[in-house]
């Protein structure tokens, strides 16, 4: 039977037991297992979830060399490593060869063994994650589709963000979503939240607009005295998010000194509020979300390379609507009925011409901008089926064009989902060589054959 995930430390002495797992358990690595008799590993591993494996070299009975040889033929996946007395180099390089993850001299130094165990336990859960994520997309089926109810779609690429989800769902490493504004980013937050089961409520803070002072007592709260006004104790959203999910919206907007603070709250998992040298400690999970460009705002120094480097242990990007424009039906329906019930009105008739001239649109504000299209065009309708006049600024698309066409396996209809329009290939066209430049307008200019002038023109229409 499998139980929780933990680290096994094997050696004979148990003194050397006893202060290994009281240093581990002390630095924050808990579920540490222990075993003496080197002939109980092999058994051991395979009843239990062995996340990282820590092995004395010389024992008597089994020997590290046998058991790392065993271990890396039946578990590859577990990383180990060795701790002996021989220093020398050729026990080191014979250990390597074996496949051993690290290799440590006794008396072992703390810091470098509790670095070895986290970071054999980092890779030992980034491998569980490529795994499962390989499993889920072989399988294409979601563990826990409830989570994912509220989110309409019949995209590929939606369906693989959900399963991305599912994969990192167990981790407890941050989580960054980018996308631009109104794809969907802090509804897969949510969805994270409710994939992973913790026990704790999903939080939210928007961080944009928000100074030093208001971002820190917001997140961190203050002590009672702590500044002019602060005349009672407040526990900041880190609090409130214990045990759950702190979700940072707008994150891109974060000034930097506020930056440097969040920073330490990633690293550290510790925080002061203001005013207070108690140190405080969290266990919330963070996912940040922003509809910037980071390597631009790296680029630029307005956003820290460390607090992104943090940020992004698991990151995926949101396409915008015109890249997904198969599930515009769906939504206009799912809209289209939920939006009638609330105004207490039968839902009107969605004709294929409303949906056809939808797809033509730009949609700069995305799902957020189709809602509310869909809302003035529901709350104006009498009864009588909808049409492209019920949809302001959106032109009917020509009977002619409308036409269905065998596009068979052509690479553009692959990568939009349908033939793309001028405009849409142009859209595609810059955001691949801002993607491929990192922002730099004037390497993306060159790319496309434009003069800067003009990207810079056509890129704050998009904006728009
Ligand atoms: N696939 C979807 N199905 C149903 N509703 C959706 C979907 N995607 C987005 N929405 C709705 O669109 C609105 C915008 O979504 P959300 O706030 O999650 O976007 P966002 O990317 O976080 O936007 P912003 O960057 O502006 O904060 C919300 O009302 C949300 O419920």
């Amino acid at each position: 039977m499998l139980t929780q995930q933990h680290t096994l430390l094997v050696d004979d002495e148990p003194g050397i037991l006893t202060e290994v797992s009281l240093l581990l358990a002390s630095s924050d690595i808990p579920g540490v297992a222990t075993i003496s008799d080197s002939r109980q590993v092999l058994r051991y591993v395979r009843e239990h979830r062995v996340s990282a494996v820590i092995l004395d070299w010389v024992m008597p009975n089994v020997t590290g060399a046998e058991i790392l040889q065993s271990l890396t033929v039946e578990h590859p996946e577990i990383p180990v490593i060795v701790m002996t007395a021989m220093g020398d180099v050729e026990t080191a390089v014979t250990c390597m060869r074996q496949g051993a993850f690290d290799f440590l001299t006794k008396p072992v130094d703390p810091n470098r063994l509790v670095a070895s165990v986290k970071k054999a336990l980092q890779v030992s859960e980034l491998g569980q994650q490529n795994r499962k994520l390989k499993d889920y997309l072989l399988a294409d089926t979601l563990g826990n589709p409830d989570a994912f109810a509220g989110i309409i779609t019949t995209s590929k690429k939606m369906r693989g963000i959900f399963q991305y989800i599912e994969a990192i769902a167990s981790s407890r490493l941050p989580v960054l979503i980018t996308g631009e504004t109104g794809v969907g980013k802090e509804l897969l937050a949510r969805a994270v939240h409710d994939v992973s089961g913790v026990p704790g409520p999903f939080i939210s803070l928007n961080a944009a607009g928000l100074d030093d002072f208001m971002f820190s007592d917001t997140l961190f709260g203050h002590k009672k005295g702590a500044f002019t006004g602060a005349d009672s104790k407040r526990d900041g959203l880190i609090s409130a998010a214990a045990g759950g999910t702190l979700f940072l919206d707008e994150i891109g907007d974060l000034n930097l000194a506020s930056q440097i603070k969040l920073l330490r709250l990633l690293q550290e998992r510790e925080y002061y509020r203001l005013g207070s040298d108690l140190l405080l400690k969290s266990d919330a999970r963070i996912v940040a979300a922003s509809n910037m460009d980071f390597a631009a705002l790296r680029a630029a120094g307005t956003f820290r390379n460390d607090l992104y480097f943090r940020l992004c242990a698991h990151e995926f990007r949101v396409p915008p609507l015109r890249e997904r424009l198969e599930e515009m039906e769906a939504l206009v329906d799912y809209f289209v009925h939920q939006i009638a019930a609330q105004q207490g009105k039968p839902a009107p008739k969605v004709p294929e011409t409303v949906i056809a001239a939808l797809k033509q649109c730009r949609f700069p504000g995305n799902v957020r901008e189709l809602y509310n299209m869909v809302h003035h065009a529901v709350t104006c309708n009498e009864g009588a089926p909808l049409s492209v006049a019920d949809f302001p600024g959106v032109a009917a698309v020509p009977v002619r064009a409308a036409q269905p066409v065998d596009c068979g396996d052509n690479a553009l209809f692959s990568l939009f989902g349908r033939f793309p329009t001028v405009m849409q290939v142009e859209e595609y066209l810059i955001a691949e060589a801002m993607k491929l430049t990192h922002g730099n307008q004037t390497q993306a200019a060159e790319l496309l054959g434009l003069t800067r002038p003009t990207l810079n023109k056509r890129l704050k229409q998009e904006r728009q």
